[in-house]
Protein backbone atom coordinates (compact mmCIF):
# COMPACT_ATOMS: atom_id res chain seq x y z
CA UNK A 1 0.00 0.00 0.00
CA UNK A 2 1.27 3.46 -1.33
CA UNK A 3 0.75 5.94 2.24
CA UNK A 4 0.78 9.00 -0.61
CA UNK A 5 -2.79 8.29 -1.48
CA UNK A 6 -3.49 9.44 1.84
CA UNK A 7 -1.88 12.52 1.81
CA UNK A 8 -3.70 15.73 2.34
CA UNK A 9 -4.62 17.62 -0.30
CA UNK A 10 -5.30 21.29 -0.96
CA UNK A 11 -6.78 23.53 -3.56
CA UNK A 12 -4.14 25.21 -5.03
CA UNK A 13 -5.18 28.26 -7.29
CA UNK A 14 -1.17 29.02 -8.11
CA UNK A 15 2.78 28.44 -6.36
CA UNK A 16 5.28 31.07 -7.57
CA UNK A 17 8.42 32.89 -6.06
CA UNK A 18 7.96 36.79 -6.67
CA UNK A 19 9.35 39.55 -4.27
CA UNK A 20 6.79 40.37 -1.68
CA UNK A 21 4.58 43.65 -2.83
CA UNK A 22 2.64 45.43 0.02
CA UNK A 23 2.98 46.46 3.50
CA UNK A 24 6.53 46.30 5.75
CA UNK A 25 8.27 43.25 4.02
CA UNK A 26 7.98 45.12 0.94
CA UNK A 27 10.78 43.29 -1.35
CA UNK A 28 11.16 40.13 0.68
CA UNK A 29 11.94 37.27 -1.81
CA UNK A 30 9.23 35.05 -1.36
CA UNK A 31 7.05 31.93 -2.41
CA UNK A 32 3.25 32.19 -2.51
CA UNK A 33 1.41 29.27 -1.98
CA UNK A 34 -2.38 30.54 -3.14
CA UNK A 35 -5.56 28.64 -1.62
CA UNK A 36 -8.51 28.46 -2.74
CA UNK A 37 -12.05 29.21 -1.62
CA UNK A 38 -12.98 32.71 0.51
CA UNK A 39 -15.44 33.44 3.27
CA UNK A 40 -15.95 37.12 1.87
CA UNK A 41 -16.96 38.00 -1.59
CA UNK A 42 -15.16 41.92 -1.87
CA UNK A 43 -16.32 43.25 -5.20
CA UNK A 44 -13.02 44.88 -5.85
CA UNK A 45 -11.13 40.75 -5.20
CA UNK A 46 -8.02 40.75 -7.61
CA UNK A 47 -7.61 36.89 -7.44
CA UNK A 48 -9.83 33.98 -9.30
CA UNK A 49 -10.15 32.45 -5.55
CA UNK A 50 -12.44 29.84 -6.90
CA UNK A 51 -10.09 28.84 -9.88
CA UNK A 52 -8.32 25.73 -8.07
CA UNK A 53 -6.86 22.52 -8.61
CA UNK A 54 -6.05 20.14 -5.82
CA UNK A 55 -2.89 19.15 -4.96
CA UNK A 56 -1.14 16.70 -2.80
CA UNK A 57 0.75 17.83 0.13
CA UNK A 58 4.23 16.61 -1.18
CA UNK A 59 2.97 17.68 -4.73
CA UNK A 60 3.48 21.43 -3.04
CA UNK A 61 6.28 21.17 -1.05
CA UNK A 62 7.99 19.91 -4.17
CA UNK A 63 7.02 23.14 -5.82
CA UNK A 64 8.31 25.10 -3.03
CA UNK A 65 11.24 23.43 -3.10
CA UNK A 66 11.94 24.30 -6.51
CA UNK A 67 12.26 27.90 -5.71
CA UNK A 68 15.46 29.80 -3.63
CA UNK A 69 13.02 31.78 -1.63
CA UNK A 70 13.07 30.61 2.23
CA UNK A 71 9.95 33.44 2.95
CA UNK A 72 6.33 31.36 2.14
CA UNK A 73 3.52 33.46 1.90
CA UNK A 74 0.27 31.70 2.55
CA UNK A 75 -2.36 33.76 0.54
CA UNK A 76 -5.29 32.97 -1.24
CA UNK A 77 -8.75 33.61 -1.16
CA UNK A 78 -8.82 32.99 2.67
CA UNK A 79 -6.21 30.11 3.61
CA UNK A 80 -7.42 30.10 7.07
CA UNK A 81 -10.73 27.94 5.77
CA UNK A 82 -8.33 25.15 5.12
CA UNK A 83 -8.91 22.81 7.76
CA UNK A 84 -5.87 20.39 7.48
CA UNK A 85 -3.74 24.10 6.94
CA UNK A 86 -1.77 23.06 10.11
CA UNK A 87 -0.58 20.04 8.58
CA UNK A 88 1.47 21.70 5.26
CA UNK A 89 2.83 24.23 7.48
CA UNK A 90 4.29 21.76 9.75
CA UNK A 91 5.56 20.12 7.05
CA UNK A 92 6.70 23.72 5.68
CA UNK A 93 8.13 24.82 9.04
CA UNK A 94 10.14 21.39 9.19
CA UNK A 95 11.87 22.16 5.62
CA UNK A 96 13.16 25.09 7.62
CA UNK A 97 10.44 28.09 5.97
CA UNK A 98 9.39 31.25 7.45
CA UNK A 99 5.84 31.11 7.50
CA UNK A 100 4.09 34.65 6.72
CA UNK A 101 0.04 34.69 6.22
CA UNK A 102 -2.23 36.66 3.79
CA UNK A 103 -5.44 36.69 5.72
CA UNK A 104 -8.60 38.26 6.02
CA UNK A 105 -8.71 38.17 9.77
CA UNK A 106 -11.93 36.56 10.77
CA UNK A 107 -10.98 33.15 11.62
CA UNK A 108 -7.72 32.13 13.93
CA UNK A 109 -4.27 31.74 12.55
CA UNK A 110 -2.63 28.51 13.11
CA UNK A 111 0.21 28.65 15.98
CA UNK A 112 3.03 27.68 12.76
CA UNK A 113 2.47 30.93 11.37
CA UNK A 114 5.34 33.79 11.56
CA UNK A 115 3.92 36.59 10.55
CA UNK A 116 0.33 37.63 10.46
CA UNK A 117 -0.79 40.56 7.65
CA UNK A 118 -4.27 40.72 8.12
CA UNK A 119 -6.76 42.81 5.37
CA UNK A 120 -9.85 43.27 7.23
CA UNK A 121 -12.57 44.19 5.01
CA UNK A 122 -14.63 47.82 5.95
CA UNK A 123 -17.70 46.12 3.71
CA UNK A 124 -17.69 43.48 6.13
CA UNK A 125 -17.78 45.63 8.90
CA UNK A 126 -20.22 44.01 11.57
CA UNK A 127 -17.95 40.38 10.92
CA UNK A 128 -15.14 42.59 12.52
CA UNK A 129 -17.16 43.33 15.39
CA UNK A 130 -18.42 40.10 15.92
CA UNK A 131 -15.55 38.63 16.27
CA UNK A 132 -12.08 38.77 14.61
CA UNK A 133 -8.41 37.58 15.13
CA UNK A 134 -6.91 40.31 17.88
CA UNK A 135 -3.37 40.78 17.41
CA UNK A 136 -0.96 40.84 13.79
CA UNK A 137 2.36 41.86 12.82
CA UNK A 138 0.83 44.39 10.22
CA UNK A 139 -2.79 45.44 9.28
CA UNK A 140 -3.66 46.60 5.82
CA UNK A 141 -7.06 47.89 5.26
CA UNK A 142 -7.92 48.87 1.27
CA UNK A 143 -9.51 52.13 1.11
CA UNK A 144 -12.91 51.46 -0.84
CA UNK A 145 -15.06 53.99 0.76
CA UNK A 146 -15.39 56.41 3.90
CA UNK A 147 -13.56 53.67 5.97
CA UNK A 148 -12.12 56.04 8.75
CA UNK A 149 -14.49 54.65 11.27
CA UNK A 150 -13.68 50.89 10.38
CA UNK A 151 -9.72 52.32 10.84
CA UNK A 152 -10.59 53.35 14.30
CA UNK A 153 -12.75 50.21 15.29
CA UNK A 154 -9.83 48.01 13.78
CA UNK A 155 -6.95 49.79 15.92
CA UNK A 156 -8.94 48.55 19.13
CA UNK A 157 -9.92 45.10 17.96
CA UNK A 158 -6.60 43.71 16.33
CA UNK A 159 -2.90 45.22 17.92
CA UNK A 160 -0.57 44.98 15.51
CA UNK A 161 3.53 46.12 15.48
CA UNK A 162 2.07 48.20 11.40
CA UNK A 163 -0.85 49.84 10.07
CA UNK A 164 -0.93 50.43 6.74
CA UNK A 165 -3.97 51.85 4.16
CA UNK A 166 -3.68 50.81 0.26
CA UNK A 167 -5.32 52.28 -2.57
CA UNK A 168 -8.29 50.81 -3.78
CA UNK A 169 -7.78 49.53 -7.54
CA UNK A 170 -11.08 50.46 -9.84
CA UNK A 171 -10.93 50.14 -13.81
CA UNK A 172 -7.11 49.97 -13.60
CA UNK A 173 -6.80 53.43 -11.41
CA UNK A 174 -6.45 53.27 -7.61
CA UNK A 175 -7.48 56.10 -5.26
CA UNK A 176 -4.26 57.30 -3.98
CA UNK A 177 -5.30 61.01 -3.20
CA UNK A 178 -8.49 59.43 -1.20
CA UNK A 179 -6.05 57.19 0.48
CA UNK A 180 -3.73 60.07 1.26
CA UNK A 181 -6.24 62.16 2.56
CA UNK A 182 -7.52 59.71 5.28
CA UNK A 183 -3.87 58.66 5.91
CA UNK A 184 -3.55 62.55 6.98
CA UNK A 185 -6.29 62.74 9.02
CA UNK A 186 -5.64 59.20 10.90
CA UNK A 187 -2.29 60.42 11.63
CA UNK A 188 -3.10 63.97 12.73
CA UNK A 189 -5.08 62.37 15.87
CA UNK A 190 -3.11 62.60 19.19
CA UNK A 191 -1.93 59.56 21.06
CA UNK A 192 -3.40 56.81 18.42
CA UNK A 193 -1.07 54.63 15.94
CA UNK A 194 0.31 55.96 13.47
CA UNK A 195 -0.84 55.00 9.66
CA UNK A 196 1.18 54.21 6.62
CA UNK A 197 1.39 54.03 2.75
CA UNK A 198 1.11 50.61 0.88
CA UNK A 199 0.90 50.16 -2.34
CA UNK A 200 0.66 46.97 -4.17
CA UNK A 201 4.27 47.71 -5.66
CA UNK A 202 4.31 44.09 -7.76
CA UNK A 203 1.35 45.58 -9.91
CA UNK A 204 3.01 48.80 -10.62
CA UNK A 205 6.36 47.25 -11.86
CA UNK A 206 4.68 44.30 -14.08
CA UNK A 207 5.66 41.36 -11.75
CA UNK A 208 3.64 38.41 -10.04
N1 LIG B 1 4.33 40.26 -5.34
C1 LIG B 1 3.21 39.99 -4.69
N2 LIG B 1 3.09 40.37 -3.40
C2 LIG B 1 1.93 40.06 -2.76
N3 LIG B 1 1.62 40.30 -1.47
C3 LIG B 1 0.40 39.80 -1.21
C4 LIG B 1 -0.08 39.19 -2.37
C5 LIG B 1 -1.37 38.45 -2.41
O1 LIG B 1 -1.95 38.32 -3.48
O2 LIG B 1 -1.81 38.00 -1.34
C6 LIG B 1 0.89 39.36 -3.37
C7 LIG B 1 1.00 39.00 -4.76
O3 LIG B 1 0.12 38.43 -5.40
N4 LIG B 1 2.20 39.32 -5.35
S1 LIG C 1 -11.17 38.56 1.41
FE1 LIG C 1 -9.48 38.77 -0.08
S2 LIG C 1 -9.62 36.92 -1.39
FE2 LIG C 1 -11.57 37.08 -0.26
S3 LIG C 1 -12.93 38.19 -1.69
FE3 LIG C 1 -12.00 39.74 -0.32
S4 LIG C 1 -10.15 40.46 -1.44
FE4 LIG C 1 -10.82 38.52 -2.41
MG1 LIG D 1 -2.53 39.80 -4.78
Amino acid sequence: MNSLINEPKFPIVEIFESLQGEGMNTGMPSVFVRLGKCNLACPWCDTHYNDFELWSLSQIMEKVRSFSAKNVIITGGEPTLQPKLSLLLEALKQAGYFLAIETNGLKDIPAQIDFIATSPKAMYAEKYQRRCISTADEVRIVVDGDIQAFCEIIENKIHASGYFLSPCEKNGEMNLLETITLLGQLNARANKPKWQLSIQTHKLIGIE
